[in-house]
């Protein structure tokens, strides 16, 4: 069974088979590739399939406009089809004997009294009326609109991104709808994926997508259990059509990420909360031994699953489970987002296979892991190599106002996001200016406010008498720079200090209104991209130091140094002659105060610890 496959997620398991006990709707919120539409899939072969129905619609006879609806147990529809279409055999066959003899008739009788030209002409005319007058055998024959003969598991029916007519059924248009010679209306009815998944699981990823039309009319089906069937497009003649209520018993698993939430049609929400779970899904899970041995499985199931590659040795195993370990990116984790853990896995197999190896090694994950690198990742690369070469940032010496920030763009990739400020005295009365270029120049006026307040009781130094110059050079689309609030602040007291910064060093951080050093994501990937970009030197929240599993290759070549405040920072951060000075008065002043301070929970709130981009 599909639910004894799901890694790690066992609360949104037991959910599952609870909504599929109860048919409950269920609202799945996490990240992309965490097995979301695994658990849907799952569900669907909980629910009993001795419930499944088929569906017919037959034509109206008094309104042709308004084709009937019938439901049987499953399996029964077909023999309905083959009775109809039998009977009307039948029928036909008795009818064609019968205009056969009358035209034989009529013949005769011409031929008996030599009027052949109006025996012609009345047989015509026989002919002509008996044709009209017949009942056109696929006219009386009901559609089997829902086929469920046969079906052992109740249906899974993925509708992300599906239209309205998709979605709801539609009825096809015809051009030729007068004068008898169209497709009966009954024909044209087409069933929707509402109707597809009576009595099973409709998923729908990304739900905030659909337009509000859609999302009310889907919360009218959920509530009614069925659906009327129309054309959905008002110039088309199936407009005109309308079927009775079709069944659409379905239990709703909706999903997405939590932005979906804003989209979202509040009735909708309200009614799956009413009627059903909300699961906030895990992204990663605690490194157990126990949790060790299901990823061990994980790699077993998409071997299986993918049946073209060969089996892991225990080492390659061991070494995917570092991975995730590495992708979790905090101590003790595992990463849960198992769908690009799976892409590994087959990458590692397809190595093997190109090798003819008969098992995938340890050295075909590595193998895999660099040619499987994600567009980021890439992009990441190249630019350390570009910036290297145009010496964007420099990893020798000392500069002011000069620091070596980090952040990830993606997931899974670090930068050096070099970060330049200059401070000259105001040029008016009132308050200095916050000049900030380059792309992140709101995120960077932002934290120069904060900042501000900051250098103001660590320094006493007023900043708002300082036109104050800052920028990220040659940043990168994706980068987000929020973590760069300790890079932020220490170019700017070095500006404002003439106190040159050490350029072997590289930082990242988030600053609390009071100057402690708070938590940021990434901490890995951030640190080995320093490495890699030539620093030897990396300052990183202490909170942090249990997050850090960077390569082998890596160790020997970089320093890591943990600090909790901003005078931490500067400690390492600052060189020249009057460092020694400016420290000891800072730490005269009022530093100790903030040394001996532990974070509070909203100054972590607002740090946004969690977000890998920091
Ligand atoms: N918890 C899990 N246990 C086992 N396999 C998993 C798990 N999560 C993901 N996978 C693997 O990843 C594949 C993709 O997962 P799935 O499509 O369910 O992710 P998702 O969360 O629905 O992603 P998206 O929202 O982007 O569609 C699965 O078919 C499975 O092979």
């Amino acid at each position: 069974m599909l639910i004894d496959q799901i890694i790690g997620q066992e609360e949104a398991v037991e959910t599952i088979k609870k909504a599929a006990k109860q048919r409950r709707n269920v609202l799945l919120i996490g990240e992309p590739g965490i097995g979301k539409s695994m658990i849907a899939k799952a569900m669907a072969e909980l629910l009993p399939p001795e419930d499944l129905q088929d569906i017919l619609v037959y034509p109206n006879v008094e309104d042709t406009n308004n084709p009937l609806v019938g439901v049987m147990p499953a399996g029964q529809g077909k023999k309905v089809i083959e009775n109809a279409k039998k009977q009307n055999k039948g029928q036909e066959e008795r009818r064609n004997i019968l205009m056969i003899t009358i035209i034989a008739f009529i013949m005769a009788i011409g031929f008996l009294t030599n009027q052949f030209l109006s025996a012609i002409i009345a047989v015509g005319i026989v002919f002509f009326a008996l044709y009209q007058l017949r009942p056109k055998g696929q006219q009386s024959t009901p559609k089997l609109l829902i086929n469920s003969d046969g079906k052992e598991v109740a249906p899974f029916v993925d509708a992300t991104g599906a239209h309205a007519g998709a979605l709801l059924g539609d009825v096809r248009h015809d051009p030729y709808q007068s004068g008898g010679l169209g497709t009966p209306a009954h024909e044209r009815v087409e069933s929707g994926m509402i109707h597809r998944a009576n009595k099973g699981v409709l998923y729908i990823d990304e739900i905030g997508t659909m337009t509000m039309k859609t999302q009310q009319e889907l919360l009218t089906a959920m509530q009614e259990h069925k659906y009327q069937i129309t054309g959905q497009s008002d110039n088309s003649s199936g407009a005109m059509v309308r079927t009775n209520p079709v069944p659409c018993d379905f239990v709703l698993v909706a999903s997405g990420n939590m932005e979906v939430l804003k989209d979202m049609h509040i009735a909708l929400r309200s009614r799956i909360r009413g009627y059903g779970y909300e699961v906030f899904m895990k992204d990663s899970m605690k490194d157990t031994p126990e949790n060790r041995k299901k990823l061990g499985q994980f790699v077993a199931q998409e071997v299986k699953n993918d049946g073209r590659i060969p089996h892991f040795t225990k080492e390659a195993v061991a070494e995917v489970i570092k991975e995730a370990q590495r992708r979790a990116g905090k101590k003790d984790a595992l990463t849960l987002k198992l769908r690009d853990l799976g892409g590994l896995v087959r990458a590692a197999g397809d190595v093997a296979v190109e090798e003819n190896a008969k098992e995938v090694t340890v050295e075909h994950v590595h193998e895999a892991r660099k040619q499987s690198r994600t567009l980021e990742q890439q992009i990441a690369d190249r630019y350390i190599s570009q910036r290297k070469e145009y010496s964007v940032f420099s990893n020798e010496g000392s500069k002011i106002g000069c620091i070596n920030g980090l952040a990830v763009i993606g997931n899974s990739s670090g930068i050096v996001l070099p970060i330049a400020a200059e401070a000259a005295p105001s040029q008016s009365k009132e308050e200095g200016k916050i000049i900030a270029a380059g792309k992140l120049g709101d995120i960077a006026k932002e934290a120069v406010q904060n900042v501000g307040a900051i250098i103001k009781k660590s320094i006493g130094t007023d900043i708002s008498n300082y036109d104050i110059h800052i920028q990220f050079v040659q940043s990168y689309d994706g980068v987000e720079g929020d973590s760069a609030s300790v890079s932020m602040a220490t170019a700017i007291i070095s500006a404002i200090e003439n106190i040159p910064i050490d350029q072997t060093l590289a930082l990242t951080g988030s600053l609390s209104v009071r100057g402690t050093v708070l938590p940021i994501g990434g901490a890995t990937y951030k640190i080995e991209a320093a490495a890699e970009s030539g620093m030897k030197k990396v300052l990183i929240p202490a909170s942090n130091m249990d997050d850090v599993l960077i390569d082998k290759k890596y160790v020997d070549q970089i320093e890591i140094i943990p600090v909790k405040t901003l005078t931490d920072v500067l400690e390492h951060a600052l060189v020249g002659p009057q460092k020694d000075e400016f420290i000891k008065s800072l730490k005269e002043n009022k530093i100790d105060k903030i040394k001996n301070y532990i974070p509070n929970p909203t100054d972590i709130i607002n740090s946004k610890p969690s977000k890998s981009n920091n």
